[in-house]
């Protein structure tokens, strides 16, 4: 589940920037599990010790332009929900993604200058034992321009045991899921993607 970055040669700075980034939206992440630890009725610290070396993957993503394709044709990132919370920066000027609603209706997510996209993730909806919903979306450029977006995927460390948190179980809403650990919940994940 791990292996060395690959850095093309050129531009000259995109590693520094990526690393940049990557560093500044990882911080992003560890407020973000303060910030749902309290809405959960937890202290702000719950997640603290979890999240010391998280599994924090980024993926630099290029939909090239294909405004003439027809729907059925169209290439993109397909209905999927993602394992972990992702931090997502889209390009400014350009409607490509689209989620889900609970209508079943998909609704558009335009990047909004200054905004980053926060999808809480599979593993967040096991926590939380379904209280908070990983939300199915979608990408693909219809664009005449090339479109790229930056997504960081942060979970807890790979060691640590996902389970229904204390404050979302009652008697009428019962454990939904066993434990897992985060580690071996992405593998399993993986593997079902990759190795059919
Ligand atoms: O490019 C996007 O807007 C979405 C990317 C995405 O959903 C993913 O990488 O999991
Ligand atoms: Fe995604």
């Amino acid at each position: 589940m791990a292996g060395a970055n690959v850095w093309p040669d050129t531009p000259a700075d995109f590693r520094t920037a990526c690393m940049d980034y990557y560093h500044a939206a990882l911080a992003v992440g560890k407020k973000l599990f303060c910030l749902f630890a309290l809405a959960l009725d937890l202290p702000e610290t719950y997640f603290n010790d979890k999240t010391v070396y998280s599994a924090a993957t980024m993926r630099t993503l290029h939909y090239p332009p294909q405004p003439d394709a027809a729907d059925d044709k169209i290439l993109g990132i397909g209905a999927h929900t993602d394992f972990c919370f992702t931090i997502l920066w889209q390009q400014t000027g350009l409607e490509a993604l689209q989620v889900l609603n609970s209508r079943e209706e998909w609704i558009n997510v335009p990047p909004l200058p200054g905004t980053l996209v926060i999808n809480l993730g599979d593993q967040f909806a096991r926590w939380t034992n379904d209280i908070f919903k990983s939300t199915v979306h979608r990408a693909a450029n219809k664009n005449i321009v090339d479109r790229y977006s930056i997504a960081l995927f942060f979970g807890t460390d790979y060691e640590v045991n996902i389970e229904p948190i204390h404050t979302c179980v009652t008697a009428e809403r019962p454990a939904a899921y066993p434990a897992i650990t985060a580690g071996e919940y992405v593998r399993q994940r993986l593997k079902a993607m990759y190795n059919k």
